[in-house]
């Protein structure tokens, strides 16, 4: 990498010590641009360290693809018990347990997908032992991850709902160590055994035919389950079935034949015992656990959106609001990731998500892009935040309703209709110099939704603007208070 583009990989070698022999090699190629290099790896300087700082902590992964498998089961245990009397002996082999689960947990303790690894498996299951022990079960995996996660299907079966499980409400099945005394009083499991190696066996002759379907028709099962509630669980991939060992598998290879000492005994049950030798060694095998794709996204929950122009002061917003702690810069862009907020009253309180600035051409990847425009699908109200002060005396931007109208556009490029709910405009930098003015043409320019002069960073109009909020949240002013384009006018 050192040796190849100079304007790739630059980032990763920034803060890091480099072995002086690179150094060396670099000296000896006389190359002047590589010369320039090596000194920018050297540059420590407060500034660049804060930048890349910066931005690394910042990042949002929101969109995440997932490798789920279950636990491999244990193998069922081939051993007999013999005595002094029973030369050939009992059987006594426990089956092997059943390989661990990857389950997704719903929390608020994260924020988003970074904390996850693309691949996971669960535990792999103990095998089974003589005196009829039961292989340990696999450790499950829980992962958590964001409220407010859609789940796509790539590949693979549907995730189920899971309940938070205790150890008592296990399936004697899964217990390690349980000793079946009398086998014949695990007659209603064994039926269950039994019930459980037939689906497996389906399972391997369906299993293909569904894989050459899903790849023909190569789709994404799209929003097969959502986490919306903390706490919430859902099994993603299923720990494979143990094995079984000695004592069932024989009650399960024992027909209604009868014993080879029996006069009537006939060729065809001679047959089926060779039968029964590769059968037994196959259901003595775990199984392995199943196997999942999915592409996991988040849309963050929020009652309110707040959507601006970078700098329109979204993120000291929220902070007047809030007791959110954004970060908040003069320079566009600082805010890289949706933060959250919550708005109390004495009665009620509600969430704001202050969404990354979007900018005109957005949707064709400009600025941020369109990818965080999904946080704001499921919110109930908008909120537009202008910058009265925007493209004044010679300040860079656009005007206020220029602004609101490319703000709309963008919505509506993203997703058809998703600008069609309650609204009101947020018309901040009151305090700036013609902002009042400002302010009466915008009111003159823009109609059919309520306008809150605000000076966000003096907190000047915001006990107004939480009323406004929470009137909008509540219902109120439902189907009028709607911003469109044709209710602006920019000309
Ligand atoms: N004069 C004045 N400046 C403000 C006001 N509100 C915010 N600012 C300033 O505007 C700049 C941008 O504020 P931010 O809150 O970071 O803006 P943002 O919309 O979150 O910006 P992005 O992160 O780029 O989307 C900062 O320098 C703020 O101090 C205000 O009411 N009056």
């Amino acid at each position: 990498q050192l040796a190849g583009d100079p304007t790739r990989n630059n980032s990763m070698w920034l803060n890091r010590t480099i072995p002086i022999r690179y150094l060396r090699s670099f000296r000896r190629t006389q190359n002047p641009q590589w010369m320039s290099y090596t000194v920018a790896f050297y540059s420590d300087s407060a500034e660049e360290k804060e930048k890349v700082a910066t931005l690394q902590e910042t990042r949002m992964r929101d969109r995440f693809t997932l490798y789920a498998r279950g636990g491999e089961g244990g193998s069922g245990c081939s051993s007999a018990r013999k005595t002094r009397t029973d030369r050939y002996g009992k059987p006594d082999g426990g089956n092997g347990g059943r390989g661990g689960d990857v389950i997704l947990e719903c929390t608020h303790a994260v924020w988003d997908f970074s904390g996850l690894q693309p691949h996971v498996k669960g535990g792999k299951a103990g095998h089974g032992t003589s005196k009829n022990r039961i292989g340990n079960r696999g450790e499950d995996k829980v992962l958590q991850v964001p409220i407010g996660t859609v789940i796509h299907l790539q590949e693979g079966e549907i995730p189920s709902q899971v309940q938070a499980g205790s150890p008592t409400s296990l399936d004697p099945w899964d217990l390690p160590g349980t000793l079946v005394d009398d086998p014949a009083s695990e007659e209603t499991s064994d039926v269950n055994q039994d019930s459980s190696v037939q689906l497996e066996a389906e399972e391997v002759v369906d299993t293909p035919m569904e894989d050459d379907f899903e790849d023909d028709i190569d789709q994404v099962k799209y929003n097969v389950a959502e986490l919306t509630e903390q706490g919430q669980r859902i099994l993603i991939a299923r720990g494979g079935e143990g094995g079984l060992g000695s004592v069932c598998a024989t009650r399960y290879l024992r027909g209604t034949k009868f014993p080879k000492t029996s006069p009537l005994r006939t060729m065809e049950d001679d047959e089926d015992d060779d039968d029964n030798n590769g059968q037994r060694s196959s259901i003595k095998c775990g199984s392995l656990g199943t196997e999942a794709v999915l592409i996991l996204e988040l849309k963050s929950i929020a009652d309110v959106g707040l959507v601006g122009m970078p700098n329109a002061g979204k993120s000291t917003l929220l902070g007047a609001l809030s007791r959110a702690k954004p970060r908040v810069g003069h320079y566009a862009f600082t805010t890289l990731r949706p933060n959250l907020g919550n708005v109390s009253y004495d009665d009620f309180s509600m969430t704001v998500a202050d969404i990354p600035g979007l900018i005109k051409g957005a949707h064709q990847n400009r600025g941020l892009g369109h990818n965080f425009l999904r946080h704001i699908e499921r919110t109930k109200v908008l909120a537009y935040v202008v910058d009265l002060a925007s493209g004044l005396d010679g300040n860079r931007g656009v005007a206020p309703w220029q602004q609101l109208r490319d703000l709309v556009m963008e919505l509506e490029f993203h997703e058809e209709g998703l600008s069609d709910r309650s609204s009101l405009i947020v018309a901040n930098k009151i305090d700036e110099k013609g902002a009042e003015e400002r302010l009466e043409e915008l009111e003159r320019r823009v109609k059919g939704v309520r306008i809150f002069p605000v000076c966000a960073v003096l907190e000047e109009g915001v006990a107004e603007l939480k009323d406004g909020l929470k009137m909008l949240v509540n219902g109120g002013g439902e189907g009028s208070e709607r911003l469109k384009l044709e209710n602006i006018c920019v000309d």
